[in-house]
C-alpha cells in the first residue's frame, strides 16, 4: 500500500482502455460468474492494440481484486466493480485519487478516505485470506488454526509456473538447457521427477522447447496425481475423465507411447483440445471417446483413472474466482461417486482404479473413496505413498494429500484402491 492512499504521486499511468477493461472484466465475473481469463483472452484477442504492458495492467488490477475480494469489499462497503478496482490500484500504486478521477471514476476521494480509516484487525481470518466463512471453519477445524491460516494465506499468491517435460521427446536436463538458451531459469520441482518451475510467467507458445513438444504446462500435483497410475508401456489405460487431458499426456508419457490409452469425458468439446496437444506432444496410443464409448469394454483395462470434477479449492491461487461459486457439496460427492463407481466397471481383476481431486474438503475426497469402498468389497485400497516411493518420491501417507502451503503445489488428493 502507498504510504498515504490517494497522495501517490508516483502513480504508475493507468490508460483508459486499461481501466474500463479491468472494471469491465470484473462486473462480468462478479456478476455473471465469467471466468476471469478466458474473458481477459477474449478481450486481448478482439483488442488488439493492447500491447503487452496494457494486458498485464490490466490483469495485475482484475487479479489483484479477486484474490483479496472479501478484504477489498468490507473496505469499499460495496461489491461495485469500479469501486473495487480503484481500491485495488489505489494500494497497489496503479493510480491516485487525481488520475482515477480523470478516469471518469467519481467515487476516488471517497474509496481513498476508506482506505486511510480502514482497521484491519476488524477482518477476520476468513475475510483477510478470501475464504468462504464456511470453508474457512471447516479447514480450521481439520487442520488447526495456524494451518487453516497459513494454507488459506498460500492459496491467495500467485501458483509459479509448473510444466512437464515431456519424457518422449526430451529429458529434464535437455530442457531445462533449452529454457536457459531462451533466458528462462528453470528449477526442477522438488517432488515429480519431470516437473521444471518458472518463476515468472512467460508466453509459453513462443518457446521452441514448447512448440517442438518438450514441455507442457502442469502443476506439480497434477503430475503427482498422473504417477500414481504407475502406468507402464504396453497397458491398457482410461483417462475416464480427462478433459483437456494434462493427466492424458503425461499418462502416455509414462507409457513411452506403448500399449492403449482411452481419453473419455462426458464433454467431448474438452477432448477436441487434447488434440493439437498429442500431436505437439508426438502421442500415438491415445483413442478419444465419449464416456461409456460403446466400444469400451467392462473388466478390460489395466487401470482407470478418474480425475473427478470437483469443487476446485486446491486451484484457487490460479483461479481466485473460483472461490465465488456456490457450492453443494452433497451433490458434487453424490456425483463424484457415481462417476467412480461407473469407472470402476471398466478395470480388469487385478487392475488399479485412481480416485483423484482437486479439491482439499474431505466430503469431495476421503469420504467418496470410503462410500466406494463399503459398497464395493471387490475393490481394496493400497497404499498412495508406497505406489510413489516405487517410483522414488518421497511422499508417504495412505493417500496423497497436496497442499500449497507444505508442499508448493496447487492442492490435490489422491486415493489408490485394486480390484481383488
Ligand atoms: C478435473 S476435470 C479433468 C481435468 C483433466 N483430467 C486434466 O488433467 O486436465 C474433470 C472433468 O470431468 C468431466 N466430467 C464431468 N462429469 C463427468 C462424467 N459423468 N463422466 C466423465 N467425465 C465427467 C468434466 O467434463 C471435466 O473435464
Amino acid at each position: 500500500m502507498p504510504p498515504n492512499p490517494g497522495e501517490a504521486m508516483s502513480a504508475r499511468r493507468l490508460y483508459p482502455p486499461q481501466w474500463r477493461l479491468a472494471c469491465a472484466t470484473l462486473e462480468a465475473v462478479l456478476r455473471a460468474g465469467a471466468a476471469a481469463d478466458h474473458r481477459l483472452h477474449a478481450a486481448f484477442r478482439e483488442q488488439r492494440n493492447m500491447g503487452s504492458r496494457d494486458r498485464a495492467a490490466v490483469t495485475a488490477l482484475v487479479y489483484g481484486v479477486l484474490r483479496d475480494l472479501r478484504r477489498l469489499q468490507r473496505i469499499a462497503g460495496c461489491s461495485d466493480a469500479n469501486a473495487l478496482c480503484a481500491l485495488q490500484a489505489l494500494e497497489s500504486g496503479y493510480a491516485d485519487v487525481p488520475h482515477l478521477a480523470a478516469l471518469g471514476f467519481a467515487g476516488a476521494e471517497a474509496m481513498a478516505h476508506r482506505l486511510r480509516v480502514f482497521d484491519p484487525a476488524a477482518l477476520t481470518p476468513a475475510e483477510r485470506y478470501n475464504v468462504p466463512d464456511a470453508i474457512y471453519a471447516y479447514w480450521q477445524a481439520e487442520l488447526g488454526a495456524d494451518a487453516a491460516a497459513a494454507l488459506a494465506q498460500d492459496l491467495q499468491r500467485q501458483a509459479p509456473v509448473d510444466l512437464r517435460v515431456n519424457a518422449l521427446r526430451a529429458t529434464r536436463e535437455q530442457a531445462q538447457r533449452a529454457l536457459a538458451a531462451s533466458g528462462l531459469a528453470a528449477m526442477p520441482t522438488p517432488y515429480a521427477p519431470l516437473g521444471l518451475r518458472l518463476h515468472r510467467r512467460v508466453s509459453l507458445t513462443a518457446l521452441t522447447a514448447y512448440r517442438d513438444g518438450w514441455i507442457e504446462p502442469q502443476d506439480e500435483g497434477s503430475q503427482l496425481l498422473a504417477l500414481l497410475v504407475a502406468a507402464r508401456p504396453g497397458e491398457r489405460i482410461v483417462d475416464y475423465c480427462a478433459g483437456a487431458g494434462g493427466k492424458t499426456l503425461a499418462l502416455a508419457a509414462q507409457m513411452q507411447d506403448r500399449g492403449t490409452l482411452v481419453a473419455m469425458d462426458i464433454d467431448v468439446g474438452r477432448l477436441e483440445r487434447l488434440k493439437p496437444r498429442l500431436q505437439r506432444a508426438g502421442v500415438r496410443i491415445v483413442s478419444l471417446l465419449p464416456v461409456d464409448a460403446a466400444q469400451v469394454r467392462v473388466a478390460d483395462f489395466d487401470a482407470v483413472l478418474v480425475d473427478a470434477p470437483c469443487s476446485g479449492t486446491g486451484t484457487w491461487r490460479r483461479q481466485p474466482e473460483a472461490r465465488l461459486k456456490a457450492l453443494d457439496l452433497d451433490a458434487l460427492a453424490r456425483q463424484q461417486y457415481e462417476i467412480l463407481a461407473r469407472a470402476a466397471r471398466l478395470v480388469r481383476p487385478g487392475g488399479r482404479l485412481v480416485y483423484a481431486t482437486c479439491s482439499l474438503l474431505r466430503a469431495e475426497n476421503d469420504a467418496v473413496v470410503e462410500r466406494f469402498c463399503a459398497r464395493h468389497p471387490d475393490f481394496l485400497e493400497e497404499d498412495a505413498g508406497a505406489v510413489l516411493a516405487a517410483q522414488g518420491i518421497a511422499l508417504p501417507g495412505r493417500r496423497l494429500r497436496l497442499y500449497p502451503h507444505v508442499h508448493g503445489t496447487d492442492g490435490f488428493f489422491g486415493a489408490c484402491l485394486r480390484r481383488r
